[in-house]
C-alpha cells in the first residue's frame, strides 16, 4: 500500500499529472494566446528592470481565462532578471477568498513576503493594530526588496462583516503604500477580479488613490481551449488519450463559459476515472462520465487536484469535525493531527512534522477550502491554532476518497472515530 502511495498516480493513463493540474505553474511555452494581455502585463512590469515606476493594475474576465497565469508567469521572469541584476522583485500574492478583513489580508501579505523571504513574519496574527502589521510589511520591502508588485487575487471577494466592502480599505491602504512606506523602489498593487465593473463597486478613497491599468481577459472559445488542451498533450502517456478525447473536452470547455481551468480538470477528471477502471486508454466515454459527475463546485474540483499528502492532511481535519460530537465548526489543529498521524499509519503513508500537517492544511485556505486562526481558549488556557472548513466535513471526506488512494479510509470509520473521540477529549481535558 505504501508503494502504491507514493506513486503519483495508480493506474497507468498519465505520464506526467501535474500537467493537467489547474494550480500547476506551467512553463512559459504551454502559455497559448493571450499576447494582448501578455504583451501589456510585460509592458507594463519592464521597467522595473531599470528602476522606473510601474502602474498598478485590474486584471478582469471570467474564470479560468488566465489571469492569474499571466501575471505569475511575467512577475516570475521579472524575478529572474532581477536577479541576474543583483537585485530581488518581491511578488506578494494573496487570494482575497480566505482572510475576512483587511487586517486579515494585510497579514497574509506580511506571512507571504517572511516565506519568500525565509524570515519571521515579525507580528502576530491577532492582538496588533493593522498599521503595526503594514509597517512590518513595509520594514520587509525597505530591507530586503528593491521592487515590490502586491497581487490581490479574487478581490471581489473580501467582503468582510461590515457595511462597507474590506477590499475598500485594504486597496486604499496598500495604494498609499507608495508614498507611505518610505520604499525607493517601483510598487504595483495588482488586483484580478472576475466582475468587469469592479471599479464602479470601490468607495470613492479608494477610487481616488487606485487608477489601474484595466486590462480584460475574455472567454476562450473551443479552438482555444482544444489549443491549451494540446499544449499538455504529455501529461498523458503515448497513445493513452483516444484522439476524439481533447476535443469533446474543449467543446464542452467552450458550453460552459470557455474557463479553461475546467477544461483542464475534466481531461484530468477522464483520466482518472479511466485509471479506477483498469483502462489504459482514455476514451470518449469516460469524457462524457466526467463531465456528468462534474460539480460546479470549484473548493472540491480544487481538492480533487492536490497532492497525496496534502489530500490526507485535509482528510484529517476533515475526519475530526466529522467524528467530534455536534460537529463544531472550529476545529483545533492537535487533535487533527493526531487524526492525520492514526490514517497515515492507516494506509502505510509518510507521516510529516506537525509544522508540515499545519502548512499543507493552511494552504488550503488560499483556494477557500478553509480558513484558520489562532485563538485562546479562555484566560490563561493557551493560543491554539484552529481550522474551519468552508464545505461539509462528508463531502470533503468523500471527494478525497474518490482518489483510489484513499477508497479505502471509508472501511476505517469506526477506529478513526475511536481516535478523533479519545484526542477530542484529551484537548479539552488537557487545556
Ligand atoms: N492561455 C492559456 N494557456 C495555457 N493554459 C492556460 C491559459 N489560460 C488559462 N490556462 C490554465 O487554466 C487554468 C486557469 O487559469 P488562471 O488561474 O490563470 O485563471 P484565472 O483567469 O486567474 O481564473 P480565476 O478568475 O478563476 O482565478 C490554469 O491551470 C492555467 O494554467
Amino acid at each position: 500500500m505504501r508503494e502504491r502511495l507514493q506513486t503519483e498516480s495508480s493506474g497507468g493513463v498519465f505520464a506526467n499529472k501535474d500537467l493537467v493540474r489547474s494550480d500547476t505553474i506551467i512553463d512559459e511555452d504551454r502559455i497559448v494566446g493571450r499576447d494582448e494581455q501578455l504583451g501589456r502585463v510585460v509592458d507594463n512590469l519592464k521597467p522595473v528592470l531599470h528602476e522606473e515606476g510601474i502602474p498598478d493594475m485590474l486584471l478582469s474576465g471570467p474564470s479560468g481565462t488566465g489571469k492569474s497565469l499571466i501575471i505569475h508567469a511575467v512577475c516570475k521572469q521579472i524575478v529572474e532578471l532581477c536577479e541576474s541584476q543583483g537585485k530581488t522583485f518581491g511578488v506578494l500574492s494573496i487570494n482575497c477568498e480566505g482572510p475576512k478583513t483587511a487586517d486579515r489580508a494585510v497579514y497574509r501579505l506580511v506571512k507571504c513576503a517572511a516565506d519568500d523571504l525565509g524570515v519571521d513574519p515579525g507580528v502576530p496574527q491577532t492582538g496588533v493594530s493593522t498599521d503595526q502589521k503594514l509597517e512590518r510589511l513595509y520594514e520587509l520591502m525597505r530591507e530586503y526588496y528593491d521592487g515590490v508588485i502586491f497581487i490581490l487575487d479574487e478581490i471581489d471577494m473580501l467582503e468582510g462583516p461590515y457595511q462597507e466592502a474590506e477590499y475598500n480599505s485594504l486597496i486604499y491602504q496598500l495604494s498609499r503604500a507608495r508614498g507611505l512606506a518610505d520604499f525607493d523602489g517601483p510598487i504595483s498593487l495588482t488586483a484580478i477580479t472576475n466582475y468587469a465593473d469592479f471599479m464602479k463597486d470601490l468607495n470613492s478613497r479608494a477610487q481616488s488613490s487606485y487608477n489601474p491599468d484595466d486590462i480584460f481577459f475574455d472567454d476562450y472559445d473551443a479552438t482555444q481551449l482544444r489549443s491549451i488542451l494540446m499544449h499538455r498533450r504529455d501529461a498523458f502517456k503515448p497513445g493513452s488519450l483516444a484522439d476524439d478525447v481533447i476535443p469533446l473536452v474543449a467543446a464542452f470547455g467552450s458550453q460552459t463559459h470557455g474557463d479553461a481551468r475546467k477544461a483542464i480538470d475534466l481531461l484530468r477528471w477522464a483520466g482518472e476515472l479511466a485509471e479506477r477502471r483498469g483502462s489504459d486508454t482514455v476514451t470518449e466515454p469516460a469524457v462524457r462520465e466526467a463531465q456528468e459527475k462534474y460539480t460546479e463546485n470549484r473548493k472540491l474540483r480544487h481538492i480533487s487536484g492536490i497532492s497525496t499528502q496534502k489530500k490526507l492532511s485535509i482528510y484529517a481535519v476533515a475526519a475530526t469535525a466529522y467524528y467530534t460530537k455536534g460537529n463544531p465548526e472550529w476545529i483545533p489543529a492537535g487533535p487533527a493531527f493526531k487524526t492525520y498521524q492514526f490514517i497515515a499509519d492507516a494506509m502505510d503513508a509518510d507521516r510529516y512534522s506537525r509544522e508540515t500537517f499545519v502548512n499543507h492544511v493552511t494552504e488550503q485556505s488560499t483556494y477557500g477550502v478553509l480558513d484558520f486562526e489562532r485563538r485562546g481558549k479562555g484566560r490563561g488556557r493557551g493560543v491554539h491554532m484552529y481550522f474551519s472548513l468552508s464545505e461539509s466535513p462528508e463531502t470533503i471526506m468523500s471527494t478525497i476518497r474518490e482518489d483510489s488512494r484513499f477508497t479505502d479510509l471509508a472501511k476505517e470509520d469506526a477506529p478513526i472515530r475511536a481516535v478523533v473521540r479519545e484526542h477530542m477529549k484529551r484537548f479539552h481535558n488537557d487545556n
